[in-house]
């Protein structure tokens, strides 16, 4: 066969021109990238063999080879994993196969300085070696085919595959290293960045060099069977970096040993920054599990609940068989003991973390605390664990509370924890149903997490108090007393009389498009809000599940008019002495259409809305 030539995918050709131009603060890590996939493919042969033994064709004895050659300029990283095959070159170096890659890259803004941390998030791979290299051959041979491969780029676009005859089991990755990078043919280069990224793969790393001896020049034990002690934080960051693919610093390490009726070791992270794809429905999980020390899988969903799936790292079992398949994973009690036994340990860990002053823990909270959440409503046994886990925003201060500070700060005669949700702090602190708590002093949690619409109704109380949104009528403030020195606003209202009459004609007037009108207790500044009947879904959650297609669609809400507001005496004057008419039917329609743009929704009908504002300003005149 004759030698293909293709184009990168156009994804991979952006990453690898933000490669070459903008990562060279770190090139060295290249190495790492390199070693790490080559540790990954012994991995998945060393398992793919438990159930085809003759993948190994009587080569068991994984190793990556570093062949260092200074008069050619190159690198050479060999692995006898299991490597790929004419298509899967293709696929796997030539396109980017990560879910919401696209809308991570447009995310770079072309400021090499930003795009570089951005990048450090999404992790280049394979293509961190075009940092040193202006050329990158592969030559592979997948375990059980005949035929090898080999495949060559400089990076600019295209690439070739070919046949390789000579390809052994495996990959090897040859680097032509760009002028100035001959560093990476020194032996001693080569060996202290190995030593400091790479000690702990458990595979041995050996270096060639010419007209010597082959030499092991890492540890090669898997880091998670040493000891605590002979463990440094550094070595726990570079396999941070090594198993989760990342680059960030780790937030939290847990490494501990279960023994007892289940046994295994688990080397857990939580990382310091969020990945870009925790929110992406197509996103991995990032626990590694191992039987043995042999790697199972990469991919097993049974192992941590989705609200953790922040954590990164290994779990190694003794009880599991060495054969286990996906199948067995998935209804296995051993590995829901696993489950149960991890997810008490990093809610443990958090815990411990949040009662630390020093622990840093608003700082997880603001990295993960909206993926923790969903766990209020998946786990219902660990809900109460969870609830005191959470941080809110509130009314009272800038500041995260917790909702037992907040009941500890609750009113004489508040009977209800009080929320509101929407996607945007600083939005929400203006909304009109927060005016009448605020003026009481009742505290409001601000929830903006799209997440806490979903919670908020699936937990009807913490302690025994209910959880009542300030946008959903039946808001009972009457039992608070108003603080010290707040006048009696009740003096100040239109007649009652005239208050029913105006109630009467916005109904009539606003017929369908309004479920109710009805005196608000809780607005003091706004002349109308709008809120949701008490067995509706709130405003907010409506809107969510509109942008989504999904949901009833839109519903009639209840237009709460505030008595006290010289707007609405006036209205209510004009109404009892003159009746109805067109301007009041104008007044009526601008009121309904202001409170659902303070909603953050469009009047029902813009244009209508404009004529009738123009109409009603021209008489102001
Ligand atoms: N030495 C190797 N042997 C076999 N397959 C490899 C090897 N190196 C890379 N691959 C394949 O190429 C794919 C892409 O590698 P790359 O390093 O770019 O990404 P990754 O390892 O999947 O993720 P990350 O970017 O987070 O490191 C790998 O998933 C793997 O399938």
């Amino acid at each position: 066969m004759a030698e293909e030539k293709r184009q990168f995918q156009a994804e991979v050709g952006k990453l690898l021109d933000i490669v070459v131009h903008s990562l060279y603060s770190n090139k060295e890590i290249f190495l790492r990238e390199l070693i790490s996939n080559a540790s990954d493919s012994c991995d998945r042969l060393r398992y793919g063999a438990i159930t085809e033994p003759d993948l190994l064709a009587g080569d068991a004895e994984f190793c990556i080879r570093l062949i260092p050659d200074a008069a050619a300029g190159t690198l050479t990283i060999a692995d006898n994993g299991m490597g790929m095959n004419h298509d899967e070159l293709i696929a796997n170096l030539g396109t980017i196969a990560k879910s919401g890659t696209s809308e991570f890259l447009a995310r770079l803004t072309g400021d090499a300085k930003k795009d570089v941390n951005l990048i450090g998030q999404f992790g280049v791979g394979f293509y961190s070696a075009f940092m040193v290299a202006d050329e990158v051959t592969v030559v592979s041979r997948k375990a059980g085919e005949a035929k090898g491969w080999r495949w060559v780029s400089d990076g600019k676009g295209e690439f070739t595959v070919s046949e390789a005859p000579e390809a052994t089991r495996g990959a090897s990755i040859t680097l032509r290293l760009r002028e100035g990078e001959t560093e990476f043919t020194e032996a001693f280069r080569l060996k202290s960045i190995v030593k400091r990224y790479s000690d702990h793969i458990a595979i041995p790393v050996r270096l060639k060099e010419a007209d010597k001896d082959e030499e092991t020049i890492n540890s090669a034990s898997a880091l998670w069977t040493r000891s605590k002690s002979e463990i440094t934080p550094e070595q726990y960051k570079e396999f941070y970096h090594h198993v989760a693919h990342a680059f960030d610093e780790p937030w939290s390490t847990l490494h501990y040993k279960a023994e007892g009726a289940i046994e295994y070791t688990g080397l857990l992270f939580i990382p310091s920054s969020k990945p870009f794809d925790i929110f992406h429905p197509d996103r991995k999980q990032h626990v590694k599990l191992y039987v043995r020390r042999v790697f199972i899988t990469d991919d097993c969903e049974e192992l941590l609940p989705p609200y953790l799936r922040f954590v990164k790292g290994v779990v190694d079992s003794q009880d599991l068989p060495l054969n286990v398949s996906r199948e067995m994973l998935q209804h296995n009690p051993v590995l829901a003991k696993i489950r149960s036994g991890l997810v008490k340990r990093v809610l443990g860990e958090l815990k411990k973390k949040a009662e630390d002053a020093e622990g840093g823990f608003e700082t997880f909270w603001e990295t993960f605390g909206a993926v923790l959440k969903e766990g209020i409503y998946e786990d219902f046994e660990r809900r109460d664990d969870i609830l005191e886990l959470c941080r809110f925003r509130t009314t009272h201060g800038d500041g995260w509370t917790t909702l037992a500070d907040y009941v500890g700060r609750m009113k004489e005669g508040q009977d209800a924890i009080y929320t509101i949700t929407g996607d945007d702090l600083a939005k929400l602190k203006q909304s009109p149903q927060l005016e009448g708590f605020i003026a009481k002093g009742v505290e409001v949690l601000l929830l903006t997490d799209p997440i806490d619409e979903f919670w908020v109704s699936a937990i009807p109380r913490y302690q025994d108090k209910e959880l009542r949104s300030v946008t959903a009528s039946g808001a009972d403030l009457s039992k608070v007393k108003a603080p010290e020195g707040a006048e009696d606003k009740a003096a100040d209202e239109a007649p009652a009389g005239e208050v029913t009459t105006l109630i009467e004609a916005l109904k009539l007037s606003l017929g369908d498009k309004v479920k109710d009108v009805k005196v608000s207790e809780r607005l003091t500044e706004s002349a109308v809000c709008l809120v949701a009947d008490s067995g509706d879904m709130s405003m907010h959650l409506e809107k969510l599940l509109r942008a989504h297609g999904q949901g009833p669609g839109e519903k009639p809400r209840i237009l709460e008019i505030n008595p006290r507001h010289g707007l609405i005496k006036g209205l209510a004057a004009k109404v009892a002495a003159a009746g109805t008419g067109p301007l009041v039917d104008d007044m009526a329609a601008l009121l309904l259409d202001q409170a659902r743009i303070v909603e953050g929704e469009p009047p029902a009908d813009p244009a209508a809305f404009a004529r009738r504002l123009v109409s009603v300003m021209e008489k102001g005149l």
